[in-house]
């Protein structure tokens, strides 16, 4: 698939502008801070309805205005020969739901756009997923299982309301227990405990089989970015395993009903008991119970899915603390680009060579085989080494559509060279026009 055209209204720095697109390469070249990542971005927010720069949608209306709107044209070749263009527009005003139209049909919610445009987006401030705290690398689960599974859109929201409820409630019980003022009733808590449980379930399971399928890809990638110094393994680490590693008895870890210790250690993504939903809803109200006295001491929610990480390491060591600057950039490198394979489909040419764990099903590949999403590269050439800029050009290079931000055109290598967007003073114009 292929963005043909961009508009934006008032979103970020950009009061309005339009900015047709082909497939294949196009750099958007320009001097600092007149716009360039706030156009790609805008491609972003709409197959994500998120930002890979605020965790919040308020920056992302022009300052002085109250709404954002960005639209975009997809095209996608699902019969070779025959192109489908959607359109699709987001309307973002911070404070109340965003809204969304696609085709110009009644506005309906913004979530609805999901799973249409796809795009994966490369940025410096990537080198989070590596260096910084397990949120940013939750987020990257998160937001891939929903481009993968659109519907998972609901059951994130779904926790993060839980998950609030029930830490209040845990705070105000700590607060009360503190000052000796009544205690509110906990049997409460058993309900939220039983929503917490089901619908983190759902959010462990995708994760684990997101990691399971992504894992060979980083691999390859990491491989194919620094030249095989030392192998990336992902492994998802649920902070439910960790919480019932003990028994009570000390005896080891115990199965989901309690019925004593099992032989198999926990933390492992790929064994039954960590895909099957159930018996992770099981495993979760087992820790619960377990660790209600804590929970209620300290206020906060000590085990689920917001307390889980993305472990990443290279050679055996962990990649944060001790990977180098440059070895962190191609893990994360190698994250975007694994994640774009992944997108791309079972048949994708771009997994060529690449096992991915036969375990797709319920994932959405309903566009193929133009199913290949956007792919963006925002100022990542200038923080590259000349021979990771040149591998990752190689790599990208046959890509269905790459939209590239540069400060500079000498930053875009070689094999990228394709169309040129000139973005100065609050216009963008196509070089050569
Ligand atoms: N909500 C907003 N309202 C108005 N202006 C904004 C808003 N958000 C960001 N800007 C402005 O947009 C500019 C930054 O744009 P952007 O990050 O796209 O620059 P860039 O061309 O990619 O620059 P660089 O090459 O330095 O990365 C800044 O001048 C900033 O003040």
């Amino acid at each position: 698939m292929y963005v043909a055209h961009l508009s934006v209204t008032d979103f970020r720095s950009w009061p309005s502008v339009e900015l047709p697109l082909d497939p294949g390469v196009t750099a958007l070249v320009g001097p600092n801070g007149q716009g360039k990542t706030n156009l790609v971005e805008a491609v972003g927010y709409v197959a994500t309805l998120g930002s890979h720069r605020v965790p919040t949608d308020a920056a992302l209306v022009r300052h002085g205005t109250s709404r954002a709107v960005v639209r975009t044209r997809v095209v996608r070749e699902i019969d070779p020969g025959q192109p489908r263009a959607s359109l699709l527009e987001v309307e973002v005003t911070p404070g109340r739901a965003n809204r969304a139209r696609i085709n110009g049909g009644s506005p309906g919610r913004a979530r609805e756009v999901l799973g249409i445009l796809r795009s994966v987006l490369f940025a410096p401030e990537d080198l989070a997923l590596v260096k910084g705290d397990p949120d940013g690398r939750r987020r990257f689960l998160d937001e891939l299982s929903v481009q993968l599974t659109p519907r998972l859109a609901g059951t994130v929201t779904d926790y993060e309301r839980v998950l609030r409820q029930r830490s209040a409630l845990l705070k105000s019980a700590a607060a009360a227990s503190r000052s000796s003022r009544a205690a509110p009733d906990l049997r409460t808590l058993d309900v939220w405990d039983a929503k917490l449980a089901a619908v983190g379930a759902q959010l462990v399971v995708a994760r684990r089989r997101l990691v399971r399928a992504l894992q060979p890809l980083a691999a390859h990638a990491y491989e194919q970015v620094s030249s095989g110094q030392g192998a990336l393994v992902l492994e998802y680490r649920a902070s439910v395993d960790a919480a019932l590693e003990d028994g009570p008895d000390g005896r080891g870890p115990r199965d989901a009903a309690g019925a004593g210790p099992v032989d198999d250690p926990p933390g492992q993504g790929d064994d039954a008991r960590g895909l099957d939903p159930v018996l992770v809803e099981g495993r979760l109200l087992e820790a619960m119970a377990r660790l209600r006295g804590k929970e209620v001491e300290r206020g906060v929610s000590l085990v689920g899915p917001h307390r889980d990480d993305l472990v990443l390491t290279l050679g055996g060591l962990p990649a944060k603390g001790y990977a180098s600057h440059g070895e962190s950039w191609s893990v994360a490198l190698a994250l975007r680009l694994a994640s774009w394979r992944l997108l791309s489909g079972p048949g994708s040419v771009h997994r060529e060579g690449v096992p991915v764990p036969d375990d797709e099903e319920g994932w959405v590949f309903d566009d193929r085989p133009d199913g290949e999403p956007v792919l963006v590269l925002d100022d990542v050439f200038a923080e590259l080494d000349a021979r990771r800029r040149a591998r990752l050009a190689a790599l990208v290079a046959p890509a269905r559509q790459v939209l590239i931000t540069a400060a500079v055109a000498e930053d875009v290598p070689a094999p990228l060279v394709g169309a040129r967007v000139d973005v100065r003073d609050g216009t963008v114009t196509r070089a050569g026009a």
